[in-house]
């Protein structure tokens, strides 16, 4: 099978249906408009037509999700109408939940290690600036704002040839120790990652400056909706993004291990719900000796979080790539984690980002979802064994 062909068969019904619901919505407000609004009957009319449709079409539709926290709205749309409506509080930023040590200060950031003498735009300065020094030297944007090609290509290569990359066994795992602190199981590996640093608050470039892309937020018109694959909740876009392109970070509580451990124990005690949305910080834990449990960090989106908390999981040829960003803390046990599309994404496509599950771990305690991500290198249909799992982590390996 090609690799594109489900996304084509995906995209022309979830159109379909899309144009469909929004002609019936477009033509009732222009009718509703072109009778004027003092005419009642036209209106109950309208009305009716509308509650018809509804019935029919099951339609829920939220204008913002974001509650004006985001510069664009972002809505939700819901052409099935067999689901909840989500229940969690949006938030643009990350937020510490209690335990987690996130130190942000202008003196942790040394005058070498930002762009002091910097104005304007960094991007256009004859050499790169201080802050491209994490990032190998040279920015990893584009005038566009876009992800340049070869800085791209290597994080791409990284997520889905992991065993040629440098991978990282920590010799007293945070994370199995968050599992079992008297006997903690050996650790699964980590896969060292490629950072984007970007200019920040100590930097004297502009808030325009092209190295600051993460950090201005979602600009991109994106849609909840509801999947048909029985996947709940995606996101999708609206406009065609080009390859490269920044769509959102992925926001959530700041928790440590431990506390998300504890905190899951709490919530399958109560039972289980059925999506979850916990994704572990450790792209960088190789670079420590043994890591205090204050600093082995991860995001948990399930009560506070952003749209990113509605991306689905699809095995190896997703369209976005998770990338981890520093901003405004030098050390890389907290950063923020960036989703830039791997390929042109047109407009109504899903966005899907492969959370890299290993449907074979029988170690995890939490079950797992039954994948049906569609594609034709689906890890769960070609295994066809019970996936378990507590964390989303793209870097877990097992040694063998
Ligand atoms: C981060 S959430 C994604 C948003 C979620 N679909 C919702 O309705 O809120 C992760 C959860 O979505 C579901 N999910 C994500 N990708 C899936 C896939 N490929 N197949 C089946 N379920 C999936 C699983 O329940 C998973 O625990």
């Amino acid at each position: 099978m090609e690799l594109g062909s489900n996304f084509a068969a995906d995209k022309s019904s979830v159109n379909k249906e899309y144009v469909q619901a929004h002609n019936v919505e477009r033509d009732i407000n222009r009718w509703v408009r072109s009778s004027g609004s003092s005419s009642s009957i036209n209106l109950e009319v309208a009305q009716q037509q509308q509650i018809n449709h509804d019935k029919r079409r099951a339609l829920h539709k939220i204008h913002d999700i974001t509650n004006g926290t985001e510069k664009l709205s972002i809505s939700l749309f819901d052409e099935i109408g067999n689901e909840h409506l989500p229940n969690f509080v949006y938030i643009p930023q990350n937020i510490i939940y209690q335990c987690a040590y996130v130190h942000v200060s202008l003196a942790r950031i040394a005058d070498e290690d930002c762009c002091a003498s910097c104005a304007g735009d960094c991007l256009s300065s004859s050499f790169p600036c201080a802050c491209a020094r994490d990032t190998g030297g040279d920015f990893a944007y584009t005038p566009k704002g876009l992800l340049k090609k070869e800085f791209l290509r290597a994080c791409i290569s990284m997520n889905e040839e992991p065993q040629k990359h440098y991978q990282f066994y920590c010799p007293d795992c945070p994370l199995e120790r968050a599992k079992n602190a008297y006997t903690p199981a050996n650790c699964k590996g980590h896969l060292v990652r490629k950072f984007i640093k970007e200019c920040w608050r100590k930097c004297r470039c502009s808030m325009q400056c092209g190295n600051r892309v993460v950090q201005r937020g979602i600009t991109r018109k994106l849609q909840v909706f509801l999947t048909d694959e029985g996947k709940g909740w995606g996101l999708r876009t609206l406009e065609e993004l080009p390859e490269g392109s920044f769509v959102c970070e992925y926001v959530g509580e700041i928790l440590t291990n431990m506390e998300l451990y504890e905190r899951n124990k709490r919530s399958s005690s109560k039972g289980k719900d059925r999506h979850t949305y916990p994704v572990l910080l450790d792209a960088d834990w190789g670079s420590e000796g043994v890591l205090k449990d204050e600093d082995a960090l991860c995001l948990d989106a399930t009560y506070y979080g952003n749209v990113a908390r509605f991306i689905n999981h699809r095995c190896f040829d997703a369209n976005l790539l998770e990338i981890p960003v520093e901003v405004e803390t030098p050390d890389h046990h907290y950063y923020h984690l960036a989703f830039f599309t791997k390929r042109k994404v047109h407009a109504l496509e899903e966005l899907t980002w492969d959370y890299g599950i290993d449907f074979n771990d029988h170690n995890h305690p939490i079950e797992a979802f039954q994948c049906s991500c569609g594609s034709a290198y689906c890890r769960y249909a070609k295994g066809k064994k019970l996936p378990l799992f507590d964390v989303i982590s793209p870097k877990i390996f097992h040694q063998n």
